[in-house]
């Protein structure tokens, strides 16, 4: 059975380390070297192999909105199959439910301005890409690296700046208590000035992950 998202908070409050940001608006965990150097900086090299233009759901005119690359990573790749798995164990989030793993890259001046995970359930892309699996439930996303200036994620919400740290896990719940979702999650990855940011990006769904 799908655990309940006051589950899985527990789960994520229970893990060594976890730090939760406080705020009544949003649940948001921020757990420090969840993942090692050496994994990584396997997949940035990944993620540098097989990168292309991001794209955004609800395109709201502003061709700036979010100008990263994005690669998706292969599940059959023992080494994407292994941080996948670690999430899913650390979180109690049911693999099932899970998108297949992106990675993002940001080179200097590249950012991805204000936004929620979430589709606007009343948005143009609602029905495209949420009628199997439902909306994004839980976010979770790991720095790869730290730049030498800007690239921290931002939410403006609950005035809260995360830096980018190797390793750095990022877990929150898109949704509110009554299960819509919450606008108190917008985030703005912002513009990296110096060096380049390699994060990760695991969205899990209402419903199990169908197509
Ligand atoms: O890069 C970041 O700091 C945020 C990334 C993000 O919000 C996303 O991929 O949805
Ligand atoms: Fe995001």
């Amino acid at each position: 059975m799908q655990s309940t998202d006051t589950d899985i908070a527990a789960t994520i409050a229970g893990r060594p380390g976890v730090q939760r940001v406080p705020s009544p608006k949003l649940t948001l965990f921020i757990a420090r070297a969840f993942l090692t150097p050496a994994e990584c900086t396997e997949l940035v090299a990944l993620i540098d192999a097989g990168r292309r233009p991001s794209t955004v759901a609800d395109y709201n005119g502003d061709n700036a909105f979010r100008t990263s690359e994005t690669c998706d990573l292969d599940g059959a790749n023992p080494a994407v199959a292994a941080v996948e798995a670690r999430i899913a164990a650390f979180t109690g989030l049911d693999p099932k439910h899970g998108e297949p793993l992106q990675g993002q890259r940001y080179a200097i001046g590249q950012e991805f301005k204000a936004h929620t995970d979430y589709f606007e359930p009343d948005g143009p892309d609602f029905a495209r890409f949420c009628s199997v699996a439902g909306n994004r439930s839980w976010t979770v996303m790991v720095y790869l690296n730290e730049t030498e200036a800007g690239g921290a994620t931002r939410f403006k919400a609950i005035d809260k700046i995360v830096q980018p740290e190797t390793g750095k896990l990022l877990a929150w719940n898109n949704r509110r208590p009554d299960l819509t979702p919450n606008p108190s999650t917008i985030h703005h990855g912002m513009k990296v000035r110096a060096g380049t940011k390699y994060v990760i990006t695991k969205w899990f769904r209402e419903r199990p992950w169908g197509w």
